[in-house]
């Protein structure tokens, strides 16, 4: 029922916070670093977000929790070369959020 999936998001949010391939993607992305993102990016994402909407009850579904984690994932692929520090740490880490939502659900 909902109250497992709730578990289940908290519980996979916790493992990619730890992850080592986590460090982009911790905090929003900074726009004063980087100038052209808010203009580029239009629903910027980041697991602080995503673990404070969770805290704060905000996810109706574990599908609109896994919808804003796929919107990072994306956003991060719009920005960032496949072959750049952030943009290999946000395939690898997308690759162990689904291996871990195929897990769960
Ligand atoms: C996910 C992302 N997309 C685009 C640009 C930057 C980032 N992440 C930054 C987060 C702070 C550290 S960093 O500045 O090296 C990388």
């Amino acid at each position: 029922k909902e109250q497992k999936d709730l578990q289940s998001c908290k519980s996979i949010i916790s493992e990619l916070e730890v992850h080592e391939d986590a460090w982009p993607f911790l905090l929003p992305v900074n726009t004063r670093q980087f100038p052209t993102y808010k203009k580029i990016i239009k629903k910027p994402m980041d697991l602080s977000a995503i673990k404070k909407k969770l805290d704060d009850n905000l996810y109706k579904t574990r599908e609109e929790y896994c919808e804003d984690l796929r919107l990072m994932f994306n956003n991060c692929e719009t920005f960032n070369e496949d072959d750049s520090p952030v943009g290999k740490a946000g395939h690898n880490l997308r690759s162990f959020f689904e291996t871990k939502w195929n897990e769960h659900f």
